[in-house]
């Protein structure tokens, strides 16, 4: 759908870019190419994002996070904001709503004119599990033979069918909290991939993380899932959930591993907790990317604390409004 927008010429169409359209148009290569890019763009000075500002609702858990962004690239380049909200309560209404929606608004960078609002919860899920595998691939230059996901929400979900598309492991295991979930899950991605025992359901998080190369974290919980004893050497970590109280991993991992982020502004502003620990984070994803920094040792525990970055959703907005575009004309 397609209105005119008052503060455009003819020729500047504000576009609004649903669900429904986004789900059609979104593609994991060109999703990890665009997550690829922003977080290289951060760490070569051509990404520019302010540490997200977070409005929380009174006597709720909800609030929402505005993150607006600016990305200088040929490609990908787009000034924009998201607009993402946290709703604890959602997945629990009679008709269940996501616990994190987003909405993007992507602004022409010449003049700031409105181009148009796009769907972002897709869009937020799916530059998330490319952020990760963005991570694993230059932190992780090993067998990828067991992957284990915390977590059977929407995240740990995205995070399977992501992985499988660009590591293809042998065993894909999933631990949740209510473990039929997990169960729920695994047989429906089997069904999906069509495989009989590729996803696994585990009762017991240490079964699950023992012997796993790599491991993604990703409850909306603050309880520790991972303790440091059970995590193999050399394994690949990539802790998503974003939470002021998040301890999925605990203190000993942090300590024992090499932490990489995705940005130093949002590191500053949010992950405090885990630098009260006495953890200097390595560097930013981005910065493997561009040769600044060097990757760990083979054998080093590896986490990478991710927050998510305004700049991927303003990479990916481009993406999908060129796509867009260039498919509807
Ligand atoms: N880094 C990033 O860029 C982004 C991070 N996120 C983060 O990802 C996380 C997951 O979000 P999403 O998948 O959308 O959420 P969902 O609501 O879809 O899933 C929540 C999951 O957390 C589990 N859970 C809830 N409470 C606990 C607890 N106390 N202990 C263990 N498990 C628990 C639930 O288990 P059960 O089935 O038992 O209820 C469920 O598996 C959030 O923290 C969110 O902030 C989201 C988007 C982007
Ligand atoms: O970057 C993002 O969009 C989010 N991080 C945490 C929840 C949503």
């Amino acid at each position: 759908m397609s209105t005119n927008n008052n503060n455009n010429n003819n020729n500047n169409k504000l576009v609004y870019i649903d669900d429904h359209r986004v789900r059609h148009l979104l593609d994991w290569d060109k999703t990890f190419k665009a997550v690829e890019k922003s977080m290289e763009s951060v760490a070569a000075g051509r990404a520019f994002q302010n540490a997200r500002a977070i409005t929380t609702i009174p006597k709720t858990h909800n609030f929402l996070y505005t993150m607006p962004g600016y990305l200088n690239d040929s490609k990908y380049g787009a000034l924009g904001c998201k607009l993402v909200s946290h709703f604890p309560e959602n997945p629990n209404r009679a008709k269940p709503l996501p616990y994190v929606l987003a909405n993007i608004l992507l602004l022409d960078p010449e003049t700031s004119i409105l181009k148009a609002v796009i769907a972002g919860t897709d869009i937020t899920n799916w530059r998330t599990a490319a952020a990760s595998a963005v991570a694993t691939k230059y932190l992780h230059r090993k067998e990828n033979n067991i992957l284990a996901i915390m977590g059977a929400g929407v995240q740990g979900r995205i995070h399977a069918i992501a992985f499988q598309h660009f590591f293809k492991f042998k065993e894909v295991r999933i631990w949740n909290r209510t473990p039929e979930r997990a169960q729920k899950l695994a047989v429906e991605l089997n069904r999906e991939h069509n495989t009989k025992n590729l996803f696994v359901a585990y009762d017991k998080a240490e079964d699950c993380v023992r012997n796993a190369d790599v491991i993604v974290t990703a409850t909306t919980g603050a309880s520790t899932l991972v303790k440091c004893e059970w995590i193999k050497k050399g394994a690949h970590i990539n802790a998503v959930a974003v939470n002021p109280n998040n301890r999925e991993l605990d203190d000993a991992t942090y300590k024992a591993s090499q932490v990489y982020i995705d940005n130093w502004n949002g590191a500053r502003s949010e992950l405090n907790g885990i630098k009260e620990l006495g953890v200097e984070f390595k560097g930013q994803i981005g910065d493997l990317i561009t040769g600044a920094i060097h990757p760990p040792e083979s054998d080093a525990i590896t986490v990478f604390q991710s927050l998510g970055m305004a700049v991927e959703d303003c990479a990916m907005a481009r993406l999908i409004y060129d796509l867009h575009l260039s498919s509807s004309s």
